[in-house]
């Protein structure tokens, strides 16, 4: 089983203008809500790729009918461990004029060690050996920032694989643990280890030595430059397919779903990245952080093109 776990969750609000005027009155072209947050956008992107996943984790409570509902509605099984609280509306600004994004992410409800205890105390018990565990996103106030190596222990020890994908401290904490697989954005490897964000070799020898310290799977994506793919086995690159851009929100974790989606499968290397762009493409084409088209994902994983480095 795969299981998505997304701790602080969000209402992706995405707001459509001309150009972002700072200061001024600004007229919306078009709008669109979600919910979102990143291990739940890994679930519905697995559901494009005909994958069952359980989207777990924490909810609040007050507008937790809005996530379910929506959820329920594209088929993902859920089993949040729901706390007093709201969830938390982030705001995408997509600029059509020069597509900028602006992202303004709230910080969510706050949580305690014991309500992560208590999730933990009942998630721990599905859990099985084998199963593919994706923990994303930033960490809600209140829990500790090594909180993601905390729970990659414990899943550990239930020999599951753990697929993480976080920034700053979360990150930091969580590689200690030694997940299965991470997938760093370029910004994110950088707050963690020292490279050369413009010098490929640098930014490879800094994956070969998170691989050398037993992470078997790094996947770094570098935006629309494309990603850099290192296992045991070998690193490949992958240019990013062009596309029309709708919104880029979420290609992230379109990757990640590709990646629990090869594990599960024990899909090679190249096939894996092949997937990782080809969904992060059908993402980038699809509104919001609305679920991509499954045969727009179909077409265009035929046509990635890898280079072995
Ligand atoms: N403008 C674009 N056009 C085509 N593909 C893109 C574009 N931007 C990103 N991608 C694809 O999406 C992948 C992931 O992008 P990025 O590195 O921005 O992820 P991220 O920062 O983790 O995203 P998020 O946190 O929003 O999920 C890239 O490796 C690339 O394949
Ligand atoms: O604030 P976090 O948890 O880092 O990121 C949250 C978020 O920006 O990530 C997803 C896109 O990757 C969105 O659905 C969501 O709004």
């Amino acid at each position: 089983m795969i299981y998505t776990v997304t701790l602080n969750p969000a209402i992706d609000k995405t707001i459509i203008l001309e150009e972002l005027k700072k200061g001024e009155v600004n007229r919306i072209l078009n709008s669109r809500v979600d919910v979102g947050g990143k291990g739940i956008n890994v679930s519905k992107v697995l559901c494009s790729l005909n994958t069952r996943s359980i989207c777990t984790g924490i909810l609040g409570k007050e507008n937790s009918d809005f996530f379910l509902k929506y959820l329920t509605n594209l088929g993902i099984d859920t089993n949040f461990h729901i706390i007093s609280g709201e969830n938390r509306t982030n705001i995408k600004i997509v600029e059509k004029t020069n597509y900028i994004l602006t992202d303004i992410n709230d910080r969510g409800f706050k949580m305690t060690m014991k309500d992560l205890d208590n999730f933990l105390s009942y998630f721990l018990f599905f859990v099985k050996e084998g199963d593919i565990v994706v923990i994303s996103g930033s960490l809600p106030e209140g829990i500790d920032s090594d909180s993601y190596g905390y729970i990659i222990e414990k899943l550990k020890e239930k020999k599951a694989k753990v697929v993480l994908d976080a920034d700053g401290e979360p990150l930091y904490y969580g590689m200690k643990s030694i997940p299965y697989a991470i997938k760093p954005n370029i910004d994110e490897l950088k707050k963690v280890m020292e490279i050369d964000e413009n010098d490929m070799d640098s930014i490879l020898s800094g994956g070969k030595r998170l691989v050398d310290t037993g992470i078997k799977k790094v996947l770094i994506s570098l935006g629309s430059k494309g990603a850099i793919y290192i296992t045991e086995e070998g690193s490949f690159f992958s240019e990013s397919f062009k596309v029309p851009v709708k919104s880029t929100v979420g290609a992230g974790d379109a990757m990640v779903a590709a990646l629990a989606y090869a594990i599960k499968n024990q899909l090679n290397d190249i096939d894996t990245l092949k997937l990782a762009t080809a969904c992060a493409a059908s993402k980038v084409m699809t509104e919001g952080t609305k679920k991509p088209d499954r045969l727009l994902i179909n077409k265009i994983v035929k046509d990635v093109g890898i280079r072995q480095l």
